[in-house]
């Protein structure tokens, strides 16, 4: 602009102009980056959404393969050579929903609970398992198509399975898969669930829970304990789901699409000693008179509520219930990362802690298990710390 100036007005003038059109760059720069920044808030919205529909979809049609296997069980119709209904529930879930997560997500690890080495050695196994994972699907073709169709073969659904042997650890995008969590509820007749997560950098990100015998209305699920004969009639069946920093949600498990869903919180509890507390019914899997201890310490007289299964976690998160105590029994034992990953989100995005016995966050980046935690304490967060003190007070911890 300086070099074609001839007298110094001219100057002055041409260098208001130059400053104008500056200024107009820098308008119009900073409504470009207004619009970035807000355009990426969207993308930030909507981080994990496909991720959510597919683990959702994923979980519903795997719970339509649990739940036949149960019902079959149920009345008695699997013959005395059938084998566990579990091991076919577990394998076949597995395969169903490693197949969706590998056809959405081909890059991403998997840690799964089962393996298909049993399933290679035992062929009758291997192709009852396969007459049930061929047949399942949503009645709903889009969700059936999102999750990429059905498996080719029998020697297909074992490398599927065989997907989920991720070590896990502290980098990526892993997801922790528990395609029957609570076998003992499930072989009784009582709850059980279909559990996905997506962990990503140790961080759950994504949490989804399916549990077909559990009340869709919530005020019922408190009646819903030990050994009760839990059958997948109408009103039963919630799945459940989670994104972090975006709240939990449940909705009514269905056979199709997904439905409507609304969102779900932690009950306020004012004074700890009105709390509902839940524990496992395996006495093997948490010490049910320790917990009972805590309890006592804590005022509370109400008896607990036995789960098996995430269904515990579930059933805080939407205020049936409000604290989760899984003290250990054996000192050694190491929870699995799939026993928890997904009810440790939707607890938390329900207004929740988790922690283990000593306070600590549960820690995700240490492969398949939680090696470096002990126990499990689920509470409102406004309780959590006075809840930890009574653990750490029975288990002389302090
Ligand atoms: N000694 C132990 N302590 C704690 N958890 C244990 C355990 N032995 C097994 N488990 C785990 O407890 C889970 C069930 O939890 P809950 O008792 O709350 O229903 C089991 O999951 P699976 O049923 O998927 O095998 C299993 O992984
Ligand atoms: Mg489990």
């Amino acid at each position: 602009v300086l070099l074609n100036c001839g007298t110094k007005t001219a100057v002055s003038r041409k260098l208001i102009l130059a400053s104008s059109v500056i200024a107009g760059y820098r308008l119009r720069l900073s409504a470009i980056l207004c619009h970035l920044r807000f355009s990426s808030s969207i993308a930030a919205d909507m981080t994990y959404e496909h991720e959510r529909r597919v683990a959702e979809l994923a979980v519903q049609r795997a719970t339509l393969l649990t739940k036949k296997v149960f019902h079959e069980k149920a009345k008695g119709e699997l013959s005395k050579d059938d084998k566990s209904p579990v091991t076919k529930g577990d394998f076949g879930a597995q395969a169903l929903i490693i197949q969706a997560i590998s056809k959405n997500f081909p890059e991403d690890e998997i840690v799964a609970e089962e393996e298909s080495s049993e399933l290679r050695q035992d062929s009758a196994l291997r192709s009852e398992i396969w007459d049930l994972v061929k047949d399942i699907k949503l009645n709903d073709q889009p969700s059936d198509e999102l999750l990429g169709g059905s498996l080719e073969n029998e020697e297909a659904m074992m490398a599927v399975i065989d997907q989920g042997k991720s070590l896990g650890g502290s980098k990526g995008r892993i997801w922790a898969l528990d395609p029957i969590d609570g076998t003992k509820g499930f072989l009784r007749g009582g709850q059980y669930a279909v559990c996905l997560a997506l962990i990503v950098d140790g961080d759950v990100k994504v949490g989804v829970i399916g549990c077909p015998n559990l009340p869709v209305d919530d005020s019922e699920s408190l009646t819903v304990g030990i050994g009760s004969q839990q059958s997948d009639e109408d009103g039963k069946g919630v799945l459940f789901s989670a994104v972090q920093g975006e709240g939990a949600v449940s909705r009514p498990l269905t056979s199709a699409g997904l439905s409507p869903s609304k969102p779900i919180h932690m009950r306020p509890v004012p004074d700890v000693s009105h709390a509902v507390f839940c524990e496992g019914v395996e006495a093997a899997h948490s010490n049910q008179g320790d917990n009972a201890a805590v309890a006592q310490r804590l005022g509370i007289s109400a008896p607990s509520v036995r789960l098996d299964s995430q269904a515990k976690y579930c059933s805080i998160a939407r205020g049936a219930g409000d604290i989760y105590l899984r003290l250990p029994v054996k000192k050694d034992y190491q929870e699995k990362i799939w026993d928890h990953a997904a009810g440790d989100l939707l607890v938390r995005e329900a207004g929740g802690q988790v922690t283990d016995i000593y306070g600590k966050r549960l820690d995700f980046t240490k492969g398949r298990t939680l090696k470096d935690n002990k126990g499990v304490v689920a509470a409102p967060v406004a309780l959590q710390d006075q809840v930890i003190d009574a653990v750490q007070i029975v288990l002389n911890l302090k």
